[in-house]
């Protein structure tokens, strides 16, 4: 399948100023407590580090890259560890960054397994939330946008490992 064209559904400002509104909120609920980032790779990269930016507390960046896709835009519905953390987060306040929930099966997982290393708190900020996708429930606690069922690219989003670096997010038309 190939992508016939890119139509912009956020661009770069409302990106940015919707980042700047979670940045101020996330800091007023952990003040002057340090919170541990973990950035779930690949998609959450911009996002983190755009986030992180506007966020007054001590930050702790720390990475993990979980599977749970195929090649292009299907689920395999398998969630894998492929890195784990490198630090312990017991007794920390962990908030985790992604970039998108669609089925909720990632979160669901990865949440699940994070609870088990007895964080001091454990929340969830997305950048995109699919709510019409949903398979697991999955507490959400910050969200930048709630999208509709449709594929999306940029910011961090991939069709095929590409279009990550587009500064906006559009949705993709295939061609038939
Ligand atoms: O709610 P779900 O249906 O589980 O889908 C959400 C997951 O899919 C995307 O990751 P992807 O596997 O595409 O990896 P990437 O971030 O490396 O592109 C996204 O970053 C989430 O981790
Ligand atoms: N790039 C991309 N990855 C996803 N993973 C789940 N939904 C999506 C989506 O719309 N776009």
């Amino acid at each position: 399948m190939k992508i016939k064209k890119i139509n912009v559904h956020l661009t770069e400002e409302q990106i940015e100023q919707r980042v700047r509104e979670l940045g101020a909120e996330i800091s007023k609920v952990y003040g002057d407590e340090p919170v541990c980032l973990i950035c779930i790779l690949k998609g959450s990269v911009f996002f983190t580090c755009e986030l992180a930016k506007r966020i007054t507390s001590p930050v702790e960046i720390e990475f993990m890259s979980v599977s749970s896709y195929g090649s292009g835009t299907s689920s395999s519905g398998v969630v894998r560890i492929v890195n784990d953390l490198g630090t312990s987060i017991e007794g920390k306040n962990v908030l985790v960054i992604e970039d998108i929930i669609d089925s909720g099966r990632t979160l669901s997982y990865l949440l699940e397994n994070l609870k088990t290393r007895n964080p001091k708190t454990l929340r969830l900020c997305t950048l995109l939330d699919k709510p019409d996708r949903r398979v697991v429930d999955v507490n959400v606690d910050y969200v930048g946008f709630v999208i509709p069922d449709e594929f999306v690219v940029g910011y961090g989003l991939d069709y095929d490992q590409k279009y990550r670096n587009l500064p906006y997010i559009g949705f993709v038309e295939i061609e038939e």
